[in-house]
């Protein structure tokens, strides 16, 4: 009795699939191992008969336009997309009813992220995994991808190796003082690096900015200056 129950209310909540769908996330610092983990799962579903799609932010022109690429090099072709609702619009319905696993590699860039999950894997049946940074180089969550625990299965955080000690690093740390949150880019601009220097890293720049203020001529003085000087 519970269970005819529980399938006549799936096929009723799941747009008639058999099948629910599901939400994975993966997440870490730059150079975790975020999109090789992705692609890892999205080969291993196309090798099982699953039809799989790679969708990515069209924010990122790093490596390649229309593939997802790993700091390694490995690829994978890929839509670049400016928001994950023009997805089903660019496949066409039919195509999109024929995908069975969606893949997402920088979803932080996404500000449809949750919307999109729901959708696809609630109603349309679908296995998201989303993979991205679950923090910018402040450490403070980056856009939607912290929204999209709640809807998820499974939640897997990456750590990658601390460029300075070789430790667990857990956090982004930006190498140059530009500060706008998207910032795209590689080695070029961004560090692994563990808890105890991302705070020493802190620490320096609150030194270095403390010494820079302390040699400031103060305004009332330049003001002193410059009337002088008429
Ligand atoms: N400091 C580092 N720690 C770990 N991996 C690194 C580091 N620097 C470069 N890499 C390389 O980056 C690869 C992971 O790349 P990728 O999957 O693109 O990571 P992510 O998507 O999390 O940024 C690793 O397999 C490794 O070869
Ligand atoms: C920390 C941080 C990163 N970004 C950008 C830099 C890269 O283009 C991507 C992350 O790529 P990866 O696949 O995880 O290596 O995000 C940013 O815009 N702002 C940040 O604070």
């Amino acid at each position: 009795m519970t269970a005819f129950k529980s399938s006549v209310s799936l096929s009723s909540i799941n747009g008639g699939h058999a099948k629910a769908g599901e939400v994975h996330v993966i997440i870490g610092p730059m150079f975790a191992g975020k999109t090789t983990g992705l692609l890892r799962r999205i080969k291993s579903e196309s090798s099982s008969g699953r039809t799989v799609a790679m969708i990515k932010s069209s924010k990122d022109t790093r490596y390649a336009k229309d593939s997802v690429v790993t700091h390694d090099g490995l690829k994978f072709p890929c839509w670049a997309l400016p928001d994950l609702a023009s997805f089903q619009h660019k496949l066409g319905d039919d195509e999109y009813q024929k995908i069975d696993v969606i893949g997402i590699d920088e979803a932080q860039f996404f500000e449809d992220l949750y919307d999109f999950c729901c959708k696809a894997a609630d109603h349309d049946g679908k296995t998201i995994i989303v993979a991205g940074l679950d923090g910018d180089y402040l450490r403070r969550s980056f856009g939607s991808i912290l929204d999209v625990i709640p809807l998820a299965d499974t939640v897997t955080k990456l750590t990658a190796r601390c460029d300075l000690c070789g430790g667990r690093a857990f956090f982004t740390w930006r190498k140059t003082s530009e500060t706008k949150t998207e910032l795209i880019g590689g080695s070029d601009l961004y560090m692994p690096v563990c808890r105890q220097h991302y705070v020493s890293g802190e620490s320096a720049i609150e030194s270095t900015r403390t010494v820079l203020e302390s040699f400031k001529v103060p305004n009332d003085s330049q003001t002193e200056v410059s009337a002088d000087l008429i």
